[in-house]
């Protein structure tokens, strides 16, 4: 029996039951009602707690994971990483993995007993055993990009709910099997674009729906530069221990190990992610998607543009150092996603002004004009759904089993263009995009690159 299935007490000392053992148990003594009422369980009582697993506990994981221990209704009972624990992560002061992961879980709980002492969080090396625990209610993917689609499909075929960080995929091909898989089991799925739970990004979207620009013209998705990594004649080294290098690459082609290859920098390697076009582009992109109204669309034509600079040959990175294409929507709006230090944002220019959001300056929308920026929405107007925290909106999704404010078809969406634009951006060439098909029109070779073969038994 797992330490977890032992250790039976809550942080506040009640004893811990799955919320579905615990409605199992419920209804077993009494054939209905099957919805357990609150009054009386108590709110949080385990009939209402989601239980949580984080699956990666790497950079991002210093974010999600805090901000789902706050949440009082959430009990995060596993972590899960291939790495026990080592240094060197996004800096060389950060010490990450399973292990710290797990004490952090377990410090945090114990801080709420009355005995100061909790060891109910478990930490796995192989999110499948995470997945095969029954009282698992729901995963947070915080892997890279390679593992997004493999980590969702499975875990939705396990019934577990998932928030998946963004960019929510690596290909094409991998965002539609993600949306299969969540739509066939009936799952909730978050993905990680936690600019639409900002309200200064919601208000920029709500002035561009509302015609406060007037007739929208374009729309830039600024992202930002990158670098070329360890030079000609960087050296293989020793896979460190407690580290399962070979499922950390799971899906994608062997390669010797470097340590950034790993550790936050996958981002700039092609065979793991689409470099800035994916990483500050997954919310920049997903802004403009949401201000234009487009989650369920596309635009029909990509193109590269020129600026684009790539790693020198030997450069162990490989995504674009600086990125530039343009894109066109079926209305004719204009997209351009480009390299622009200092930060990431998103611009949309129209007839009567623009209005655009800086990571910068996350306190106000920034406006061509004073009327555009201090408008006021009226009462009938155009209100996009609120959310005011990410988390919050994802555990509140999966007890209404309502989608969550950013749902698998439309991290899809944005993920798709990212994807086309850096296929344009390597192909060097004008691409008509059938955004109802997701085919290249007549283009054999681009539409080669929508799906990567994967490795081994790592299939979806
Ligand atoms: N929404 C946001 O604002 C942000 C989102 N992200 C997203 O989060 C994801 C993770 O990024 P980040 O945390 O920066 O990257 P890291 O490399 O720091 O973290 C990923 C973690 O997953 C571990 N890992 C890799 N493969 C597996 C596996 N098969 N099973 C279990 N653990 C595994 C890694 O191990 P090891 O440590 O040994 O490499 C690492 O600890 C990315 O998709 C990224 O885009 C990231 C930053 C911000
Ligand atoms: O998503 C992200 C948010 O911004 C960071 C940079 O500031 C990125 O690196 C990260 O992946």
């Amino acid at each position: 029996m797992s330490k977890q299935l032992n250790s039976d007490t809550t942080p506040t000392g009640n004893v811990r039951l799955s919320r579905r053992k615990f409605v199992a148990a419920a209804t077993a003594v009494v054939a209905a009602p099957t919805i357990v009422p609150s009054s009386v369980v108590g709110a949080n009582a385990p009939s209402n707690r989601i239980n949580v697993a984080l699956i990666g506990c790497g950079n991002q994981s210093r974010v999600d994971l805090p901000s789902m221990l706050r949440q009082p209704d959430a009990q995060v009972v596993a972590v899960c990483d291939v790495n026990k624990g080592s240094d060197g992560y996004a800096r060389p002061e950060h010490f990450l993995g399973r292990e710290p992961a797990q004490k952090k879980v377990n410090d945090h709980y114990a801080e709420k007993t009355r005995s100061g002492q909790f060891k109910g969080c478990d930490a796995y090396a192989d999110f499948r055993d995470v997945l095969a625990r029954d009282d698992v209610d729901a995963v947070m993917i915080v892997l890279p990009d390679h593992w997004h689609a493999l980590a969702t499909v499975k875990a939705c075929e396990a019934g577990k709910d998932v928030y998946c960080q963004k960019p929510m995929s690596l290909t094409i091909h991998d965002g539609q099997q993600m949306i299969k898989a969540v739509r066939k089991h009936g799952r909730i799925l978050q993905t990680g674009s936690q600019y639409r739970s900002n309200a200064v990004v919601r208000r920029m979207c709500e002035l561009v729906r509302n015609g406060r620009i007037g007739e929208v013209k374009r729309a830039i998705s600024i992202i930002n530069g990158s670098g070329a990594g360890p030079g000609p004649g960087w050296k293989e080294q020793p896979v460190p221990e407690g580290f399962d290098y070979d499922m950390w690459l799971g899906p994608a082609p062997e390669a010797p190990y470097h340590i950034y290859r790993c550790l936050y920098r996958f981002r700039f390697l092609q065979e793991y992610s689409g470099g800035q076009v994916t990483n500050t582009g997954a919310h920049a992109t997903d802004i403009v998607q949401w201000a234009l109204g487009k989650d369920h669309t596309g635009p029909v034509e990509f193109e590269h543009q020129p600026g684009i600079v790539w790693p020198p040959d030997g450069h162990l990175f490989t995504t674009a150092m600086k990125s530039h294409f343009r894109a066109r929507y079926a209305d004719g709006v204009e997209f351009v996603c480009r390299t622009q230090e200092p930060g990431f944002g998103a611009r949309i220019e129209g007839t009567e002004g623009w209005v655009q959001f800086s990571v910068n300056n996350m306190k106000e929308v920034e406006a061509s004009s004073d009327a555009i920026k201090n408008s006021v929405i009226g009462a009938d107007e155009i209100h996009l759904p609120v959310s005011t925290n990410h988390y919050r909106n994802f555990l509140d999704s999966i007890k209404s089993r309502k989608d969550p404010i950013e749902p698998v078809e439309a991290g899809h969406r944005t993920a798709s263009i990212c994807h086309l634009g850096n296929i344009a951006m390597r192909l060097e060439r004008k691409l008509q995009w059938d955004p109802e098909q997701e085919v290249f029109v007549n283009d054999a070779d681009a539409n080669q690159m929508l799906r990567r073969p994967y490795r081994g038994p790592w299939q979806i």
